[in-house]
């Protein structure tokens, strides 16, 4: 018997703002940020195998086998659950790495919510989500996948409703390291908490851009071209820089002009990622 296969996508986020606003004694970041998703991202196929054994079939340069983020949910998720199945597990791999866009979170994301169905596990998503903090700061966002105003680490995150834009994202072939840039001693990490909500216009600064624009000339350049046309942001860490349309057909426009010279794509926002919709449709 061929076992039953199952497709599901893999989004991209952007952080529409970032501030820091302290770090704590384990060395991590107190945040606020917002995440919104993007329709666009990885596609990840899985297999169930009854012996047990979990295996990526598709390879990563510069990411060992059993370090690859989805390889780690997987086996989080059957060590904690006693699952005596296991998975085969394709990715079709279009989001760059070190990027800021979550790549690597929401492949983390996507596969616990696909065994959670494959394995019939029925975890609700608080304790899916929970097991995604453990994998990476940014995974719980995409596990509940509304957009969200997030604090903590990222993990305390309050449904929000931002515009629903067609974005252009320069992707400048540099990656960035996060740990890198939150342990640069020139980062700015005394924002004041915003207290209202939904948080006032004018808010929409990223505390990593300065530090990130001057260690990556590539990401300055590329803030600097995006900016002509369009407030320029940085999104997470970066590398990427994004800005907002109102219609897909400026943002085409722009993106034709300036992905002569760099990478980049056209892509709307989304409120409710497209993991969640497909799921939804699933079931
Ligand atoms: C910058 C953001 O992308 C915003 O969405 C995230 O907060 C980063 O999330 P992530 O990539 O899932 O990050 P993790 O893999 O958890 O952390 C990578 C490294 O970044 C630093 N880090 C990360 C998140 C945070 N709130 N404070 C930190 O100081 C830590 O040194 C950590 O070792
Ligand atoms: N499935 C995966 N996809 C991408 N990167 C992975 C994966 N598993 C492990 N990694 C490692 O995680 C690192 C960060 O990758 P990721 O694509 O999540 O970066 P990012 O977009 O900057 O993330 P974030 O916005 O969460 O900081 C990579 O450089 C790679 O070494």
């Amino acid at each position: 018997m061929t076992a039953a296969r199952l497709t599901l996508p893999s989004p991209a986020k952007l952080n529409l703002m970032l501030h820091i606003l302290g770090r704590r004694p384990d060395g991590y970041h107190e945040l606020q940020t917002i995440f919104q998703f993007l329709d666009y991202g990885d596609e990840l196929t899985f297999a169930v195998r009854d012996d047990g054994v979990i295996r990526l079939h598709t390879e990563f340069e510069g990411v060992p086998h059993d370090s690859n983020l989805i390889v780690k949910a997987a086996q989080k998720l059957q060590a904690q659950s006693g699952c005596a199945l296991g998975i085969d597990i394709w990715i079709e791999k279009i989001l760059p790495m070190g990027g800021g866009i979550g790549g690597g979170s929401s492949n983390a994301a996507t596969t616990l919510l696909g065994l959670n169905h494959l394995w019939q596990l029925d975890w609700d998503i608080d304790r899916l989500a929970a097991l995604g903090l453990s994998l990476g700061a940014d995974v719980p966002v995409f596990v509940r996948g509304h957009a969200a105003f997030a604090e903590g680490v990222g993990e305390k995150l309050t449904p929000v409703e931002p515009e629903e834009p067609w974005y252009v994202v320069l992707v400048p072939q540099v990656s960035v390291s996060t740990a890198e840039i939150f342990s640069d001693p020139l980062l700015t990490r005394n924002s004041p908490p915003i207290k209202v909500r939904p948080v006032p216009k004018g808010n929409s600064r990223n505390d990593c851009l300065p530090v990130v624009a001057r260690r990556y000339p590539d990401v300055r350049n590329a803030l600097n071209l995006l900016g002509k046309f369009t407030e320029a942001k940085l999104t997470g860490t970066g590398s990427c820089v994004f800005g907002g349309f109102p219609s897909k057909a400026e943002a085409d426009k722009v993106s034709a002009l300036l992905t002569e010279t760099l990478t980049g794509f056209v892509a709307k926002g989304s409120n409710v990622s497209m993991l969640h919709r497909k799921l939804q449709d699933l079931l």
